[in-house]
């Protein structure tokens, strides 16, 4: 049995809580932390369970105080799960160096270059590790599960479900990186983590994995602004609808006038997001 994470602190959030946690993490040899939401119907029954992974620079807590998302949480039932985005404090040289590599930029797959390889396991960490602690430390159904993240995150997300085919229910994404194969910050991530081989890098690149597979996912939400400043150069959706209409994936790219990168925009379709995924959690 996995050990009890600890307490860091615990909010009053509509009627359910908003809880900050520290535990030693197997998968990445070392203190991780995460924030839970769990809303008031969790005190009856289980409840669904949906994950959210941030992007680069965040922190288990930028979703649960940015992301807007805790009162439809409470109104539909769902509990909320927010990883860190990164291990800290390995002390590997240039780890802090920049912000889109290292620290605060995991990009949620298991590197195999050391040193990162020691620690940088974020893929098994947030499909495996940590759900199996939620599952037996919190009222949450495991057979309930959703994904959803933003940039880093949302291709995060897109990524999970392509390499865990049927394990999770719904699926979104705001602004992702569609094809980090493809743009400078994934390029720079996956030659780090990964190295030089790009076969290596297909096996996390989610329109290279749509591409590839005959896993279909549940239909995809995804939206993203035009006003965002990195989407000529990194975020590139386009990739991923081509890749969707090659491949016949169910896709709904929302495009919105005048919304940039940020949480005013995360914030502003969360509702949307929420309902997505509780439609077929709650079903
Ligand atoms: N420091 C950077 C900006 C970093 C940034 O915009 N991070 C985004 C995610 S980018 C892709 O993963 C983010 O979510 N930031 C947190 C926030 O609160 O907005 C720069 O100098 O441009």
């Amino acid at each position: 049995m996995t050990a009890a994470p600890s307490l860091i602190s615990e909010h009053r959030c509509f009627g359910g809580t908003v809880g900050f946690y520290r535990h030693a993490s197997e998968a990445c040899g070392g203190e991780m932390r995460f924030g839970v939401y769990v809303p008031p119907q969790a005190r009856e029954r289980k409840v669904p369970v949906l994950y959210y992974l941030a992007g680069l620079t965040c922190t288990e807590d930028t979703f649960l105080i940015k992301g807007g998302a805790q009162r439809m949480a409470s109104e539909l039932g769902l509990m909320l799960v927010a990883p860190d985005t990164s291990p800290r404090g390995a002390g590997f040289p240039g780890e802090s160096d920049a912000w889109d590599f290292g620290v605060g930029a995991g990009f949620y797959l298991d590197a195999t270059q050391a040193p990162w390889s020691s620690r940088y396991r974020m893929g098994t960490y947030v499909t495996k590790e940590l759900p199996a602690l939620i599952s037996t430390h919190f009222p949450a159904r495991s057979d309930r599960e959703g994904i959803f993240g933003h940039s880093m995150g949302g291709h995060g997300a897109l990524v999970c479900a392509l390499r865990n085919p049927g394990r999770y229910r719904s699926v979104s994404a705001f602004a992702p990186i569609a094809a980090p194969m493809r743009v400078p910050w994934g390029q720079k991530a996956f030659r780090g983590y990964l190295g030089e081989d790009t076969e290596a890098w297909r096996q996390y690149d989610a329109t290279e994995l749509l591409r590839a597979s005959k896993t279909r996912l549940p239909k995809l939400l995804v939206d993203q602004g035009t006003s965002d400043k990195f989407l000529q150069e990194q975020l590139k959706p386009e990739l991923l609808r081509e890749a969707c209409e090659a491949v016949g994936q169910s896709l709904e790219l929302r495009i919105h006038e005048g919304y940039d990168h940020g949480y005013y925009f995360v914030s502003t379709f969360m509702e949307d997001h929420l309902r997505h995924h509780a439609a077929t959690l709650n079903a």
